[in-house]
């Protein structure tokens, strides 16, 4: 007789599934999800390598199509039991316009719940962010918090804006009726900075460290505490999450989940330098070797620069008032939320995802040289 595995074959949709985290969540899908029958994997650019897994056992197909387009969204969600959408603008330099940003992300995400609706999918995990909460524009610490810490999160920058906004869909959207009459159940899972291999930020300063003859120099003090987690275990955690939702709808639906591992808690620069120091960088400076008021000098500088320069060109440095706040304020999370409602535990130990991204960077950078 068939197991239950083997009766009810299901049809998986990956929103932005050729992102960074896109690519992770489909590869593990095909890895670790055993009722998985069909794999859709949706984004506005699609990836070469998608080629590669056509020919494997389950049916993988691939659609080119944007999220802002409501008909193109509901022609990939019609027939999919489990929707993850992790489609997003993620866009903290100033490159898209904040119109762009909250149509990507706000328009995008309300697109694909009508689309559950409309053509009676069932479950939907959102790929939210710890951005959600914070850092706040005050710059106030979040130190080992969790999914209750009480924090006063104050937006005004408009890619946090619009996952918070997109997020609240998400969560407000559970228990609508889809089509044929069932109630939909949604979770958002908010991930704290990635890392591992296909993080273009890493690539970027292994990049700018050649460049500066193996040297990168210390801006931020290292007792600032910054949380990060590893892509595997990100795309294990929506792997969970998706297939659990079914199960335990009625403790899942409608909640959010920090996603976490056991990575370090450290500076923005010393978690790097985990990666970036055995690839022969080395981080000069115990302390930040300039004082804190010329980096927000400098940011808002790049800041007034941008917006002078953007009739011209595009001028979207690293640096802005944004990003150093965030690398400035201290934000980790420390919970075992996910662990209670599914059953998450971290896929890949510290260890592991360590060595996984350091050779990432290695081969990434020698194929820049
Ligand atoms: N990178 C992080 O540290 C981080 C942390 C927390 C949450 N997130 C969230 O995770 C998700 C994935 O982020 P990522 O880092 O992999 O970014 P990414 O840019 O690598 O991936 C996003 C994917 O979405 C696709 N996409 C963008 N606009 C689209 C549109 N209009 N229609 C269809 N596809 C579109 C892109 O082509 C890309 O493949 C995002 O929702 C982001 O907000 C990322
Ligand atoms: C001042 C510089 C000296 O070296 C360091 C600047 C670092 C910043 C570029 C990054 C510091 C914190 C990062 C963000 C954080 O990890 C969480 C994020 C949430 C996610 O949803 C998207 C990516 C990001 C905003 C991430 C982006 C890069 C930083 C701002």
């Amino acid at each position: 007789m068939a197991d239950s595995a083997q009766a009810q074959k299901l049809v998986y949709l990956v929103t932005g599934g050729c992102g960074f985290l896109g690519e992770h969540v489909v590869r593990m899908l095909l890895q670790r999800e055993p009722r998985l029958g069909e794999l859709r994997v949706f984004d506005r650019h699609l990836g070469p390598w998608l080629e590669e897994l056509k020919t494997g056992p389950v049916r993988v197909t691939a659609i080119q199509g944007d999220v802002t387009e409501a008909h193109e969204v509901a022609a990939a969600v019609a027939g999919a039991h489990v929707v993850i959408h992790t489609a997003g603008l993620v866009d903290v330099f100033g490159r898209a316009s904040p119109e762009t940003i909250h149509e990507v992300n706000v328009q995008g995400t309300r697109n694909v719940i009508e689309a559950c609706v409309q053509t009676g999918t069932q479950f939907l995990v959102y790929t939210s962010s710890m951005e959600v909460v914070g850092p706040n524009t005050k710059g106030h610490p979040f130190y080992r918090g969790n999914e209750d810490t009480l924090y006063e999160a104050v937006h005004r920058h408009p890619y946090p804006c619009s996952k918070a906004l997109a997020e609240r869909l998400v969560l407000e959207a559970n228990g609508r009726e889809v089509h044929g009459g069932l109630p939909l159940v949604t979770c958002a899972l908010r991930p704290t900075g990635i890392y591992g291999e296909g993080h273009q930020i890493m690539r970027d300063f292994y990049r700018q460290g050649l460049r500066l003859g193996g040297w990168l120099f210390r801006a931020i003090p290292a007792s600032v505490e910054h949380g990060r987690v590893y892509v595997g275990n990100v795309a294990w955690m929506h792997v969970l999450a998706a297939r659990e939702l079914e199960r335990r709808a009625a403790l899942m639906g409608g909640q959010v989940y920090f996603c976490y591992d056991g990575s370090p808690y450290k500076s923005y620069e010393d978690f790097n330098m985990e990666f970036l120091g055995p690839c022969g960088l080395q981080l000069v400076g115990a302390r930040p070797l300039l004082p804190y008021w010329v980096l927000v000098f400098l940011a808002a500088l790049n800041a007034l620069l941008q917006w002078l320069l953007r009739p011209l060109v595009l001028y979207a440095p690293l640096l802005n008032p944004y990003t150093l706040a965030m690398a400035n304020t201290t934000f980790t999370v420390s919970t075992d939320k996910a662990q209670r409602h599914f059953g998450y535990e971290p896929l890949f130990s510290w260890e592991d995802s360590r060595t996984r991204t350091i050779l990432w960077v290695q081969a990434a950078g020698s194929s820049a040289q």
